[in-house]
């Protein structure tokens, strides 16, 4: 049974875990990889790597709708497409906790309302900064633009390299995945898919219709 401490964080589940917790579970890590977390350099060590992955995982305490709540109205008409392209971003895979890093292209058609355009790169990073498998976070990056802001279409384009592939496993350095989520104009209309992916520099013929 898991015992919650004073000042326990809540996380998902409705289990509370402290940072104590945390650092028992990385002094765990170490004495089983073989070295002794009691040793000078390890010491400070599981308070860093907890540090480190409240960092990596803090996308679990935002919530993403909030950040597309603000929106400007007065755009005098613009109704062409918006694309923040090649957003960096540090991901990591929820089948080994390695990073997935690479960038990402957002686009949306808008439908009287705009938002700032900052906001799109803090989209990507609440869902970028939980455990993720680079399918959905594609996936729930464009849904949620679409649900929000509801534009006549969204388009979102990744391209990442995940290290569970490339320093472990099946080692294959260089591999890049690339996914993407098409909704409304952008699935419908192969024209504006056209523009959308020569803007971010991709051939139309990477991805299709069906995407
Ligand atoms: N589709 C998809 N697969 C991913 C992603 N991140 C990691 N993977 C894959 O998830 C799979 C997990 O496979 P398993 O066979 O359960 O794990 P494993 O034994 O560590 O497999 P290897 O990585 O092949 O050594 C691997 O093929 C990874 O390459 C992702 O974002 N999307
Ligand atoms: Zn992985």
């Amino acid at each position: 049974m898991t015992v919650a401490r004073p000042g326990a964080l809540t996380r998902r589940g409705g289990i509370k875990v402290t940072q104590a917790d945390a650092e028992e579970a990385i002094r765990t890590l170490i004495r089983w990889a073989g070295d002794d977390p009691d040793r000078e350099g390890l010491r400070g060590t599981p308070d860093r790597v907890a540090r480190a992955y409240r960092e990596f995982f803090k996308g679990y305490s935002i919530d993403p709708v909030d950040i597309l709540k603000r929106t400007f109205e007065e755009t005098d008409g613009y109704d062409e497409m918006i694309v923040l392209r090649d957003i960096r971003f540090e991901s990591h895979c929820e089948h080994h906790m390695a990073p997935i890093i690479g960038r990402a292209h957002i686009a949306y058609l808008p439908r009287h309302r705009v938002v700032g355009i900052s906001k799109l790169a803090r989209l990507l990073d609440v869902y970028a900064k939980r455990l993720q498998i680079q399918e959905k976070m594609t996936a729930q990056i464009a849904n949620t633009l679409n649900d929000v802001l509801q534009p006549r279409g969204v388009a979102v384009v990744i391209d990442a390299s995940h290290q569970c592939m490339t320093t472990r496993g099946v080692h294959k350095p260089g591999t890049s995945m690339v996914t993407s989520r098409m909704l409304g104009a952008f699935r419908t209309d192969p024209s504006t898919r056209r523009e959308f992916l020569a803007i971010i520099g991709l051939p139309a013929s990477t991805i299709g219709s069906s995407s």
